[in-house]
């Protein structure tokens, strides 16, 4: 990684040394984007690679059972990587209430929100951190994030977890569980597997993660990344969006990006690598970004639902069942994590590390 300017030298000391985040860069007042946040020009979201004659699917999945939904879930997750559910039955009480549960934690002044700060945290289940890697990373990412870490095993920890919300972090975690169990049993099912057994629940989906993620609102947006261009490490990942706007997924032609419009009430489902690799390439992880808001404050919460960490994941045996040759090898789930976090979000990278 190159030097960094001084000025960029004091702003990581303000934001990710003294725990204040880009929230606290903002509530001092700034007025431009600081040039440790400014992108190089190509990789800024011109508006000509923006696509606005295609969309993603939005799956009403009020009966599971229709095949035609089912068969909708299996093909979106096959072409697009990516769709939104409706009629999903979280409610939407519990789907503001999240969301509001984020702007209170994130209203709180610098010096509560740093005492979850990731490594100073009273448990190692929640961790407050900012940008994505940021000693990794040449520009920083526009956003905060609150993390949780979800297993029942984790939740024995939650009189630590922060009081302003840990009540909604976990009734969101709950109402969703049944939808991930849909959508897993639907996708599985797409890949010839008909049930899904203990060891299989474990690689799929054993360690749920959910992120609290806050974008302040950005003086001019354009010159920075909210989140950059990345896949998830997932098996899959609902995502909760507010009514900003800002969430671009790679179009099929692979060069240009399609805007995710906010649906109210609409889950947001996208496949991670870990599916990807299971099914041998059938479902797609696709790319996404994030672009910050220039008139306010943006909030977004995903569930990353992801494998056990010792689970060991490749191609499944029913796919591969009719001699097709594996793309990928095995895994531990602990493995794969940890080169995702040792560099900055770079495309679809991360899949290198699995691939035959
Ligand atoms: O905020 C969003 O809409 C998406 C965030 C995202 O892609 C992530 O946290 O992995
Ligand atoms: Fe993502």
């Amino acid at each position: 990684m190159p030097p960094r300017d001084p000025n960029s030298e004091i702003i990581i000391d303000f934001v990710v040394n003294k725990r204040n985040g880009v929230k606290g860069l903002v509530d001092a007042g700034i007025q431009t984007v600081p040039e440790l946040y400014i992108l190089p020009v190509d990789e800024r979201l011109e508006p000509n690679k923006i696509l606005t004659t295609d969309s993603i699917p939005v799956i009403d999945v009020s009966n599971w059972d229709d095949p035609v939904v089912t068969e909708s879930i299996c093909e979106a997750a096959g072409k697009w990587g990516f769709f939104q559910i409706i009629n999903h039955g979280v409610p939407l009480e519990v789907l503001d209430a999240v969301k509001e549960a984020a702007h209170r934690f994130f209203g709180l002044p610098s010096e509560e929100r740093s005492k979850y700060w990731a490594g100073n945290s009273p448990t190692e289940t929640v961790a407050l951190k900012t940008s994505f890697v940021p000693q990794a990373e040449t520009v920083l990412e526009w956003k905060d994030n609150l993390s949780f870490r979800c297993s029942p095993r984790d939740l024995e920890s939650f009189p630590l977890w922060p009081p302003l919300c840990r009540d909604e972090v976990v009734k969101y975690m709950e109402s969703a569980e049944p939808v991930i169990r849909k959508l897993l049993e639907v996708l599985l099912k797409g890949l010839k597997v008909e049930e899904i057994d203990e060891a299989r629940e474990y690689t799929l989906m054993a360690s749920p993660l959910v992120n609290l993620n806050y974008y302040p609102r950005c003086p001019d947006p354009d010159l920075t990344a909210g989140v950059g261009p990345h896949s998830d490490i997932s098996t899959i990942t609902l995502l909760l969006q507010d009514d900003s706007g800002g969430l671009y997924v790679r179009a099929t032609d692979e060069d240009s990006w399609i805007h995710v419009p906010p649906v109210n009430g609409a889950l947001v489902i996208n496949m991670g690598d870990i599916l990807q690799i299971m099914s041998n390439d059938r479902y797609r992880s696709i790319e996404h970004r994030v672009v910050a808001n220039g008139s306010k404050d943006r909030v977004s919460v995903p569930i990353f639902v992801n494998p056990g960490a010792d689970a060991i994941f490749g191609p499944l045996p029913e796919v591969l069942e009719t001699g097709e040759q594996p793309l990928y090898k095995e895994v531990v789930f602990s493995d794969y994590f940890k080169y995702f976090f040792s560099k900055r979000h770079e495309g679809k990278k991360t899949m290198e590390f699995a691939r035959i």
